[in-house]
């Protein structure tokens, strides 16, 4: 990162704002990205991406027709892999990739996305030797191009209805894909339509007669040489979307596709060549990938949410707009309690979610380590985590990018604050890989939370509780929350807050479940009327895990430039929290209302202690120019005039007249004119 990130010619209030931080940006980076060797290696990486030519991203992608646009992201995807190994660690995904990756592609997915964020973890994690050996080198060096295929036309939740199947024929020793119906047509799969010539494809296998469930198999589907699709392969693109139109999207047909017995994956489950199945240590295994992306995606989350946020309080320093006092001149509208309510705590969650990332990605990798082993044992606790942090994480992205756009007035709407990419980007993973809702039932249901399950135990006393289910055994305190005022709080009582909340709701939806099964005749149907209360539960608990975590890990700071700042932000996080959660911080007069308008006015305070480090803060996340690609959110602060730069080299400025007038409204006005 720069060494100071004011210059001659920068926007005078975003310089004064800089001048006046109380801590060196610096530190807080350092922090923020775990360590001062991680910055440094960031602006390395940064340094040899902008030295490179090829990676010169020379097209404004927002002016792009989406088959423009297809081919520019190829383009860049091709560059940027071509040179990764000499600039990135390249085994490093979650950190020095993805990080690489936003700088090239920007926020959109592109024909090498899936190739990387899961055909190549799950060739590494379920092929057995042989066929690691077949195909890792031909995805490493990119001779093959390949996506990930298991969404239907008419399922992608249920994943046990996929209709798509796999029959082996031991005759032959092949396997037969087929798509029996309309609904059986693959559909979603990114950079399937026109770049792949491989995908994983999830189908129903059977054999012998016998039914095991959704397989995944590595499917040749184009020629290596024409690239066009193998007889018996129907595949193309599904058409422009909400965002992420560099990619191709596609759906895929098989009409009795043979394929080899080897092109199962065979690390785990395995179809032995007379056709006996052997089943895997986990049922789940074969699900690897997925898993692989809702741990990364949490980073992913809260750098978009990180980038919005960056733009929206350096364009709120440099807009001045009313005035607070009359006749005294127009404020920053940074200076408003309004503004900074709707946008610092979007900054706190930044963190709470970066910081998040950082223990999903390490308990990923050892869950990784355990299964190379053989050991299942941390695969639930995995699964529980990284897919309620995918939906929570997800959801309050989105609606925080939202809050930055609106923050930003008109030219919030406009492409050139960037907001639109940001959000039609990052809302997506609202949905892909597994959609919100039926996460948070996953969690409630059948993850290492097992909230339900481990309810029951409890109050059987048999209970075995991991480190971040033990809060729920603990008996609920009789007293009220120690809230007294924010500068007394300490961050184990804003902990124990929320932990009240959820083993409160928690409890509270167990009851009705059980309820709910004396007054419905089967379990389904009892779990079905439960559904909003269960998704609460499980939204309270990712909650206290977030609140929990972000104390737990500022607590490794013992520098008294930056703790203070990131208290203030953690506090601030907690208490919008409670302040928003409502009922169930005051169920049984945990909070009364006199501590709730207390809780209140302590966010009006830490919205004041925080107002002038705003811009230093958002500094910190060590965003570059390229990287946010807003006008609006500009280093220098220079807004105006790059809005009109930025206008005028629209393409419907290249000449003064447009077709459109040409073609319809001049005729339309001639018209108009004979009949005066
Ligand atoms: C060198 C160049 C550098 C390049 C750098 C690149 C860097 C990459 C950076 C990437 C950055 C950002 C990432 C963005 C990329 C975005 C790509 C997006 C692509 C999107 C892809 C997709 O969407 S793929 C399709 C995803 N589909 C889904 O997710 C479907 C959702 N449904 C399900 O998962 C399951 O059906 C569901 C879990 C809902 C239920 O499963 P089911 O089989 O029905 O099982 P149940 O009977 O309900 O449960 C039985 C028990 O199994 C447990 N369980 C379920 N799933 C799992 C699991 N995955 N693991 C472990 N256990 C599991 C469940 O808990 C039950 O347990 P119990 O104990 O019996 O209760
Ligand atoms: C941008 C993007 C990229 C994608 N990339 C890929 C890809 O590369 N490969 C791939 O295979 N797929 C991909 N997908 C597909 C994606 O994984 C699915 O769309 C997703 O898993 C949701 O499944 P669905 O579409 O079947 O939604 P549905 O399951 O039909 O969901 C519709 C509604 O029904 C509700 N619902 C469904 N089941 C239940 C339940 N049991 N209980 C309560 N409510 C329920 C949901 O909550 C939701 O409100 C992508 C999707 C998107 C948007």
């Amino acid at each position: 990162m720069e060494d100071t990130l004011i210059r001659e010619g920068d926007n005078l209030d975003i310089t004064k704002e800089r001048r006046n931080a109380t801590f060196r940006v610096k530190k807080l980076a350092a922090f923020i990205h775990g360590g001062e060797e991680i910055v440094r290696r960031r602006k390395e990486i940064y340094d040899a991406v902008e030295r490179e030519p090829r990676l010169k991203n020379s097209v404004p992608i927002e002016f792009l027709a989406r088959e423009e646009r297809h081919e520019e992201q190829a383009r860049r995807a091709v560059a940027m892999t071509d040179v990764a190994t000499d600039i990135i660690d390249g085994s490093d995904m979650f950190g020095e990739g993805i990080y690489y990756q936003s700088l090239i592609m920007g926020r959109d997915l592109h024909s090498l996305s899936l190739h990387y964020s899961m055909v190549l973890p799950a060739i590494q994690n379920q092929a057995d030797d042989e066929q690691l050996d077949e195909w890792l080198g031909p995805i490493i060096s990119r001779s093959l191009i390949s996506t990930y295929a298991q969404t239907e036309l008419g399922h992608g939740t249920n994943l046990s209805k996929l209709e798509t199947t796999a029959t082996y024929d031991p005759k032959t020793q092949e396997f037969i894909l087929h798509s029996p119906t309309i609904t059986a047509t693959k559909w979603w799969p990114g950079a399937l339509g026109k770049s792949s010539n491989y995908a994983i494809v999830m189908a129903q296998l059977y054999t012998n007669g016998k039914w095991h469930g959704p397989h995944p198999f590595f499917v040749q589907l184009r020629d290596a040489e024409t690239h066009m699709p193998l007889k018996g392969v129907t595949v193309g693109d599904i058409g422009p979307k909400l965002g992420i139109n560099g990619s191709d999207n596609g759906f895929l047909r098989f009409n009795n596709f043979r394929i080899p017995r080897k092109t199962m994956f065979m690390k785990n489950a395995k179809v032995l060549p007379d056709g006996t199945y052997v089943p895997p240590k986990h049922a789940k295994l074969g699900f690897g990938a997925m898993v692989f992306v809702r741990s990364i995606m949490i980073k992913d989350q809260s750098m978009q949410l990180g980038s919005a946020i960056t733009i929206a309080v350096r364009y709120s320093a440099i807009r001045r707009q009313g005035e607070i006092v009359p006749n005294s001149g127009e404020v920053q509208i940074l200076d408003y309690q309004t503004q900074q309510l709707r946008l610092f705590p979007q900054i706190s969650r930044t963190l709470a979610f970066l910081f998040a990332a950082y223990e999903v990605k390490d308990l990923y990798l050892r869950v990784t380590t355990q299964l190379q082993e053989g050991n299942t044992e941390l695969l639930p606790e995995l699964h529980g985590l990284s897919s309620g942090l995918k939906s929570v994480v997800s959801w309050e992205t989105a609606q925080g990018i939202e809050q930055c756009r609106l923050a930003c007035g008109g030219h919030g709407y406009s492409q050139a604050s960037a907001f639109p990419e940001i959000y039609s980007y990052a809302v997506g993973g609202c949905t892909y890989e597994g959609e919100n809702i039926v996460m948070l039932l996953q969690v409630a249901r059948q993850a290492f939370l097992g909230l339900v399950k481990i309810v029951s135990s409890i109050r059987a006393g048999t209970a075995k509780l991991s480190l971040l289910t033990s809060y729920i055994a603990e008996k609920q305190p009789k007293t009220r929350s120690k809230f007294t005022c924010v500068e007394n709080v300490s961050a184990e009582d804003l902990i124990a807050d929320f932990e009240y909340a959820a083993r409160e709701q928690i409890f509270y939806a167990y009851d009705l479940l059980k309820k709910n099964e004396t007054l419905y005749s089967t379990p389904e149907e009892a779990w079905n009327k439960t559904g909003i209360e269960l998704c609460k539960a499980s939204r309270l608990h990712v909650k206290a895990f977030l609140v929990r975590n972000y104390f737990n890990y500022v607590s490794k700071c013992n520098d008294s430039e930056i703790r203070p700042i990131l208290d203030q932000l953690g506090k601030l996080y907690a208490l919008d929290g409670i302040s928003g959660g409502g009922v169930w911080f005051t169920r049984r007069g945990y909070y009364s209302d006199d501590q709730m308008a207390t809780v209140r006015q302590g966010i009006y305070s830490l919205l004041e202690k925080i107002r002038p480090n705003a811009v230093a803060i958002v500094d910190a996340f060590d965003f570059s120019d390229r990287e946010l690609q807003s006008v609006l959110g500009r280093r220098d602060g220079n807004v105006y005039e790059n809005l009109l730069k930025w206008a005028q080299q629209n393409p419907m400025n290249r000449s003064e007249i447009s077709t459109a007038y040409i073609k319809h409204l001049k005729p339309m006005m001639t018209e108009g004119k004979s009949k005066l």
